[in-house]
């Protein structure tokens, strides 16, 4: 279907139906909830122990990229569930790879969490 919106109407609307989409995430699922409250625990963390300009980079970015990769994985389960409600071992492994992803990236930002506050206890 041809678009006649000028480009920036087109543009913004999208940013609108993204931040829908944010908020979405965050009123409905509960491990994008827990997630929110652990990055906000980090943040207030980075405040308290004063990290560097690197570390809050490194912190900020495994922030974004634990809650982006849950929301697609949230994505990946909502499709699932559409196409096929009933229990299918390949809608099973679908989503356990999903979860997989969202696993990979968490201990990736709980080992960098490691590598910036352990050494402020020691
Ligand atoms: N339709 C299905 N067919 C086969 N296995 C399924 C099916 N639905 C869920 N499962 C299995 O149950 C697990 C949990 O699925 P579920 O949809 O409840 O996700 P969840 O981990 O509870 O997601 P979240 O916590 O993000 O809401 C899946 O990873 C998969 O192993």
């Amino acid at each position: 279907m041809q678009n006649k919106e000028p480009f920036i109407i087109n543009r913004i609307k999208s940013v609108g139906f993204a931040f829908k989409g944010m908020l979405i995430l965050i009123r409905t699922e509960a491990s994008i909830k827990v997630q929110l409250c652990i990055a906000l625990a980090v943040i207030i963390a980075g405040f308290y122990f004063d990290i560097s300009k690197t570390e809050w980079i490194a912190q900020i970015a495994m922030i974004g990229l634990v809650l982006s990769i849950e929301g697609i994985n949230t994505a990946i389960e909502a499709i699932a569930d559409f196409i096929h409600p009933d229990y299918h071992k390949k809608i099973g492994l679908i989503k356990d790879v999903a979860a997989g992803a969202v696993f990979i990236a968490s201990i990736a930002a709980v080992t960098i969490a490691c590598i910036i506050y352990i050494p402020k206890f020691t």
